[in-house]
């Protein structure tokens, strides 16, 4: 959740109530630059070192140092860590007598939402695809680690100048634990069809749907999709990009207890809602935003789009590696118009070709991974509380390697509440998210 000006100013006392347990440690809190659902995010300083921290304090009290060890979210946090669009962990404080954990992260200037609320002007499209690059190599991290976000949202990647940097990990997943997923997740406006539309039946693609969500509102300033409830939700995404065809609602039919039923109708397409923007990116939007996941285009494969060309090169020229590419170009010569006629024609022609009777999602959904994950090399928590991250043993994986479940007690039904996030698990999992939008709300 974004944080208001309001909140730009130095802790009150109820702030300096929960994050006093720091003044026991080495950082001194300077004041409050944001808050969530589950935390309050505070601007410390070490005072050893004079550097600058965000620290994220959990409201949910916790009861031992590996009980915090084993939080999806310092979880994740490890086994992503030392990629440049992730969101570094630099120590675990425990504090045992308030029973308060902080997370102790590099700081970041602002959030994306930060960034664009109250811009009269868009960016210029180059520095939105320069974020949405990054967001991208950030996906496909943590999709390849065999790990999904499934809270893609404006408020949840940050930025320093031109860095970005995807974070708050709470609600992450291995891509490991099969579906159907019980806990409510994803904020409304960046949900996937496959979320709202399925009884838990959904997988990593559904972070790709809410990055495209994210680079059209980068684009145009406004969200995509900013339905008031799931119905409206469901309703705001076929104004635009129409229903999808039956094969496609039916694999979601097989998923779903409730039955739905939609009158087929066309969208207004994306273009018109973004006239300016250039066909390579308007292509790669529509593969982003591509209703069914199997079609979605993933993370990796999107690096390599069109739209990323100029910076693929300039990466490599920085590498000195510059290389001709060679990969499919050919959206550069399109127009806007036309991207959006071959959208609507490969549609239409994946209509007729899709003879085959559609299995349930749960057949799609799986990942192409290994399926057996070594654990996360976790140190025995030690009776010392500060807990440097940089200690850790390296927890390099290979790409395509063993790679763990975060645990495999995270895949519980409503009735067993995991017990080592009793508090975001609850809230996520029982209640819509609360998140309100100042001016809006999702
Ligand atoms: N490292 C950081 N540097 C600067 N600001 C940060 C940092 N981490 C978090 N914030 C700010 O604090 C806000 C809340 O953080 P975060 O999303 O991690 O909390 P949360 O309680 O998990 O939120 P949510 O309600 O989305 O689950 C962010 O939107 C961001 O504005």
């Amino acid at each position: 959740m974004h944080q208001t000006d309001n909140d730009r100013k130095l802790c009150s006392e109820a702030d300096l109530a929960l994050t006093n347990h720091l003044a026991k440690q080495d950082y001194k809190i300077i004041k409050k630059i944001g808050e969530g659902t589950f935390s309050e995010v505070t601007r410390v300083q070490n005072l050893k070192d004079g550097k600058h921290y965000a620290c994220k304090t959990m409201k949910q009290s916790i009861n031992s140092l590996e009980q915090a060890h084993n939080l999806r979210e310092v979880q994740a946090m490890k086994r992503l860590s030392l990629h440049p669009n992730i969101l570094q962990l630099h120590e675990v404080i425990f504090d045992q007598d308030t029973r308060t954990l902080s997370l102790i992260c590099e700081l970041m200037e602002m959030n994306v939402y930060e960034l664009i609320r109250g811009r009269q002007y868009p960016l210029s499209e180059s520095k939105v695809k320069n974020y949405m690059y990054q967001l991208c190599k950030a996906l496909d991290h943590m999709h390849s680690n065999g790990i999904f976000h499934r809270d893609v949202k404006p408020e949840n990647i940050l930025i320093k100048h031109d860095l970005l940097k995807l974070a708050d990990f709470g609600s992450s997943r291995s891509v490991y634990c099969k579906p159907p997923h019980t806990e409510y997740i994803s904020t409304r406006w960046y949900r996937a069809p496959e979320c709202l539309l399925t009884d838990g039946y959904y997988s990593l693609k559904m972070d790709i749907w809410s990055a495209g969500c994210v680079f059209f509102e980068i684009l145009s300033l406004k969200p995509l999709f900013p339905g008031t409830n799931e119905v409206d939700q469901v309703s705001k995404i076929h104004d635009v990009l129409g229903t999808p065809d039956c094969t496609v609602l039916q694999k979601f039919k097989q998923s779903r207890v409730m039955p739905f039923n939609f009158l087929p109708r066309k969208g207004c397409g994306l273009s018109q809602l973004i006239p300016r923007c250039s066909a390579p990116s308007l292509s790669l939007l529509y593969q982003m935003l591509a209703y069914d996941p199997d079609e979605r285009i993933s993370p990796r494969t999107a690096l390599q789009h069109t739209c990323f060309r100029e910076l693929r090169l300039s990466e490599r020229r920085a590498l000195g590696l510059h290389r001709t590419i060679g990969v499919m170009e050919d959206s550069n010569s399109m127009t806007p118009g036309s991207v959006e006629q071959f959208w609507r024609n490969t549609r239409q022609g994946r209509r007729q070709q899709l003879k085959h009777v559609a299995e349930p999602l749960s057949r799609y959904v799986l990942p192409r991974y290994p399926v057996e994950l070594p654990k996360l090399n976790m140190a025995a928590p030690t009776p010392k509380v500060p807990y440097p991250v940089s200690s850790l043993p390296a927890l390099e994986i290979p790409h395509q390697g063993l790679l763990p479940a975060i645990t495999s007690k995270k895949c519980h039904s409503r009735s067993m509440k995991p017990r080592e996030e009793p508090h975001r698990s609850t809230l996520k999992s029982y209640y819509m998210p609360p998140l309100e939008r100042k001016g809006g709300g999702y």
